[in-house]
């Protein structure tokens, strides 16, 4: 199991109490960046219960999708007086990992600002041999240095001291070289005109409690953002943003174990600051100390529940492949239904 988690990096000091974000995964930024004189460092967003609106379920694609929502509460409200409504949807393809996120204003006649960032913590054999493309040319806040401004003049950007900059209008790829056992990472973005590269490096590594002195050569931090300037949102309407996250094999290496069980691991994980609050019911997005059922079997049972005493169906006239194809027809009408009522829940 241990090398499912491959992708991401958790400290061995991370805390999983609720109270804090977890030191590792992709925790949700939201609605500030940085230091905040309303609440938490980095928003509420990372800290707070979510609603997980729809458990990890195969889609007829062979996809497993996973929908999480937050909405506005009296916790959120003690700090950010405004109604808001967030929908996360995670999407695991065979070497893939989805993060689509819409977030929407629902008041008649208030607009607000945020900032919104995925903060993944990638786990890496040596920081140092790690290579970042993609922010050639573009300015960066320099955060190690009081907030100078300077421009990237590298093709590939590599990391041998603390590191703290928020680059600006970055292009929508970006590749990081040598992740896990050589691979490489692609992370594409859709609507994050930033993106945030973090190190520690020793010294601010011991000045973190849940990070441990020795743990900062195995992860960097790469993060998709709108945070140089804030997303404003009006009355009634939504914002977008998305990442796809996807590995691929560098020259000379072999991605031994079929991928899509890294990332299902990895999908529970990355929900983890959501995830480890659910109820046990939670369907496999829970935290090792939740004792999720297995859904599928979960299913079973209540289908045969509620099919007892009826006469079985028949498939009369009908060819092995016809039967699959009507199964599949089936399965697509009832996530298409299930997916026009969580837009609907969501909208109204
Ligand atoms: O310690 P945290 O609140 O999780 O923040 C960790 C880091 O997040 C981002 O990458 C910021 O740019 C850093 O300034 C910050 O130190």
């Amino acid at each position: 199991m241990k090398h499912t988690f491959s992708y991401f990096t958790s400290s061995k000091l991370a805390v999983f109490d609720g109270k804090k974000a977890i030191r590792g995964g992709i925790p949700f930024v939201f609605p500030q960046f940085g230091p905040w004189n309303f609440g938490p460092q980095h928003g509420f967003g990372r800290v707070v219960r979510w609603t997980l609106e729809r458990a990890p379920e195969r889609l007829p694609s062979g996809d497993v999708e996973a929908v999480f929502s937050l909405m506005d509460n009296e916790i959120t409200r003690s700090m950010w007086n405004y109604p808001f409504r967030i929908t996360y949807r995670l999407i695991l393809r065979e070497k893939e990992l989805h993060f689509h996120i819409g977030v929407y204003n629902p008041s008649k006649d208030m607009t607000f600002s945020f900032n919104l960032l995925l903060h993944t913590y990638l786990k890496v054999p040596d920081v140092r041999r790690c290579q970042i493309t993609g922010l050639h040319g573009c300015t960066f806040i320099d955060k190690t240095r009081d907030g100078a401004i300077y421009q990237e003049g590298r093709d590939a950007v590599t990391i041998n001291e603390w590191t703290d900059r928020v680059y600006q209008h970055t292009p929508q790829e970006h590749i990081i070289t040598n992740v896990v056992s050589g691979r490489k990472m692609r992370l594409q973005k859709y609507n994050f005109p930033d993106t945030v590269v973090w190190n520690p490096w020793m010294e601010k590594a011991r000045e973190c409690q849940d990070f441990g002195d020795d743990e900062y050569p195995n992860m960097v931090c790469v993060e998709a953002g709108h945070v140089s300037t804030p997303v404003i949102l009006l009355p009634g309407t939504a914002f977008e943003a998305s990442q796809i996250l996807q590995v691929s094999v560098q020259f000379g290496h072999r991605l031994p174990i079929h991928s899509q069980r890294f990332f299902s691991i990895v999908l529970g994980y990355t929900a983890g600051v959501l995830a480890f609050k659910m109820p046990p019911s939670c369907g496999g997005l829970c935290g090792p100390q939740n004792n999720c059922g297995n859904q599928r079997e979960l299913a079973r049972a209540k289908n045969q529940k509620k099919n007892a005493g009826q006469p079985k169906q028949r498939d009369d006239g009908l060819t092995h492949e016809q039967r699959k194809q009507r199964d599949a027809d089936i399965m697509r009408q009832k996530q298409l239904k299930k997916e026009q009522a969580a837009q609907h829940a969501i909208k109204s």
